[in-house]
């Protein structure tokens, strides 16, 4: 076995022609020294110079600076559009302030109680995400914001209403080392964690299936992500980082009250993200700098003027910069630094070289269908879709799907892959009726698939996007697949996905699917738009599929010499029925279909 897979491993060796060389498609390693730089300025800087005034203010500000970077994660990454993130900041400051200020408890049970209020606010927030996004999400958490400190008032008797509530700590505060106080130290050490989160999720499989989540729920079902779990997630994270910052906010202001959690503060944190930068690492802090620090504290002639400036400015850098000012600087970089696309695009060889050299994994002739539909019935209005269709697919087998327009082929991959319910019949993958299974549960069981138009996410590198069926496997890869793994994230790491041509996108999803080691693969057309070339490395690929690595494929496909080349059997569909199936040559004999093959070299 081991001489097996060293034999396997040269595969993927020097003979394989993959791209060389590094482009430069990601800054984020760049903008998180940056952004750690300006937190410890503005954090001990003042300390430093022992000027107090500074030193209160700027520590107030690092506070911001790391609720706007969770708000930048759960704004882009998550893509939550969140305008109420002054109000969780509130729950947690009022959580300790509660606890501690006016029951006197340990500070531990304080942060404790502050992050459990910013969490359950967090969770208020989440349960409108489960059902609505956008605009109707934005505007659920902007009322949760205005309402937020009426309710304060309201309930005086918990929270001492407009009175405010006082906690000192002395003992955060005096100084400890070169002027610096505890708390200096923790409101340093606060955003840089938020801003390390913010890096550490965003690279790791839990940010790459957040982010596709957040851009595709179709895609992310596919690849077995449930987009709720991914939102409600998120939300908990950031309230849980925005309960500390809030438990940080009352030592350092020393006292608070309703007038700190006015909704203008939820919109300058909104602000600042969208002026930084959406989704840029060092947006919020430069976003921080422009809208708050300079009219705010540099400017204080200004401040009553500020909400006409952060108005202002968002507008101005909306027109002018649509990306933000970091985001600006950040689209022109990648612009020039640019590589992928064209001649060292994305290609289909380097995988069907190694996969060539792999010994066929033996299917048993007799081995129990992997996919078995029973009667599936869909119904669109009084569209009949399908009515009735049976289909077993066995593994190892690549089974074609073909049929006119219209006549139902699409209808019966959604229903397969959980994408839409069957109103009648069942089925069963892996011997288990998953008839009523969600999407998601259904491609952790094994089942893959494509789209139409293939599911490429251009913020992510295009070794990113394959890697996204990676973080899917169930299992370990092989050794000979893990080095060809490497192989393509030393290619493609920093190659701009953006730059590839239809077909390469098509063949990169494919690849994608294929490394999430499916036991069935539904292909939705996905020779539509390949090139001569690309349509004979696909078809070698599909062939290596069922007869190397045993999946099952079906292939919906509107080439039917293709179909006709690779298929083992073939399903007819005419309205929505099955008219025929069986192995190729059985069906071009058929006069029932001959018609479909008629001028072809089939007939
Ligand atoms: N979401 C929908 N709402 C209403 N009707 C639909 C919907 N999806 C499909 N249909 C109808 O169901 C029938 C089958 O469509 P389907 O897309 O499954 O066919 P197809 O064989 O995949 O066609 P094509 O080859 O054009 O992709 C068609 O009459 C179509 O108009």
């Amino acid at each position: 076995m081991a001489s097996q897979h060293n034999s396997l491993a040269e595969a993927a060796g020097p003979e394989v022609s993959l791209p060389a060389g590094k482009g430069h498609f990601k800054s984020d390693g760049l903008q998180l020294r940056l952004g750690i730089l300006l937190i410890v300025l503005t954090g001990i800087g003042p300390s430093l110079l022992g000027n107090s005034y500074w030193e209160h203010t700027f520590q107030l500000v690092n506070i911001y600076i790391a609720v706007a970077v969770l708000q930048n994660f759960l704004f882009v990454d998550a893509g939550q559009k969140s305008f109420g993130q002054g109000a969780i900041l509130g729950l947690g400051a009022y959580g300790l302030a509660i606890a501690s200020g006016i029951h006197g408890l340990p500070l531990t049970v304080g942060v404790l109680a502050a992050v459990g209020a910013a969490m359950l606010g967090g969770l208020l927030f989440a349960l409108p995400a489960l059902r609505v996004q956008g605009f109707h999400l934005g505007f659920a958490t902007l009322s949760a914001a205005i309402v937020f400190p009426q309710l304060l008032i309201q309930f005086d008797d918990v929270t001492r209403g407009i009175n405010g509530i006082s906690l000192y700590l002395p003992a955060l505060t005096k100084p400890l080392v070169l002027g610096m106080s505890g708390l200096t130290l923790l409101v340093t050490a606060v955003p840089i964690a938020a801003l390390l989160l913010h890096y550490g999720i965003r690279n790791a499989r839990l940010g790459r299936r957040m982010r596709v989540a957040a851009e595709s729920a179709e895609a992310a079902r596919s690849l077995g992500v449930r987009p709720g779990f991914m939102r409600a997630l998120a939300f908990m994270i950031v309230s849980a980082g925005t309960g500390i910052c809030g438990a940080l906010y009352v030592p350092t202001v020393g006292f608070i009250s309703p007038q700190g959690f006015l909704v203008e503060l939820s919109f300058t944190l909104f602000f600042v993200v969208v002026v930084g930068g959406r989704g840029q690492l060092l947006g919020p802090i430069i976003g921080i700098w422009v809208i708050y620090i300079v009219p705010n504290v540099l400017l204080v002639q200004l401040v009553e003027y500020r909400l006409l400036i952060y108005g202002f400015l968002t507008l101005a850098v909306v027109i002018v910069f649509p990306d933000g000012l970091v985001g600006t600087i950040e689209v022109r970089r990648r612009k020039r630094f640019q590589r992928g696309g064209g001649e060292q695009g994305f290609r289909l060889a380097p995988f069907t070289e190694m996969l060539e050299k792999i010994p066929p994994r033996q299917v048993p002739a007799e081995a129990a269908p992997i996919l078995e539909v029973r009667g599936a019935v869909k119904r669109f209005g009084q569209v009949v879709a399908l009515d009735g269709v049976d289909l077993k697919v066995r593994p190892g087998e690549v089974h074609g799907l073909i049929g006119a327009n219209g006549s139902g082929k699409t209808s019966l991959l959604n229903v397969i892959s959980g994408f839409s319910r069957m109103d009648g019949g069942s089925y069963s993958f892996r011997g288990r009726d998953v008839t009523r299974l969600s999407a998601s549960s259904i491609a952790r069981m094994g089942l893959g698939r494509t789209f139409q138009t293939p599911r490429i996410f251009t913020d992510l590198s295009v070794w990113d996007n394959i890697q996204l069926g990676l973080d899917a496997r169930p299992t370990p890869l092989a050794p000979e697949m893990a080095a060809l793994a490497e192989r393509f994230k030393e290619a493609y790491g920093e190659d701009n996905p953006g730059l590839l041509a239809h077909g390469q996108r098509r063949l990169l999803e494919v690849i994608r699917v294929v490394f999430a080691d499916p036991g069935l693969v539904l292909f939705d057309e996905p020779a539509a738009g390949l090139s001569p070339a690309e349509r004979v490395e696909f078809s070698r690929l599909l062939r290596q599929l069922s007869k190397r690595l045993g999946m099952a494929v079906i292939l919906v496909e509107h080439d039917l010499d293709l179909v006709w080349d690779i298929a083992d059997r073939i399903t007819v569909l005419e309205t929505g029925s099955v008219v025929a199936s069986g192995p190729p040559q059985q069906l071009a004999r058929d006069p029932a279909v001959q018609h479909l093959f008629v001028g072809g070299a089939h007939a």
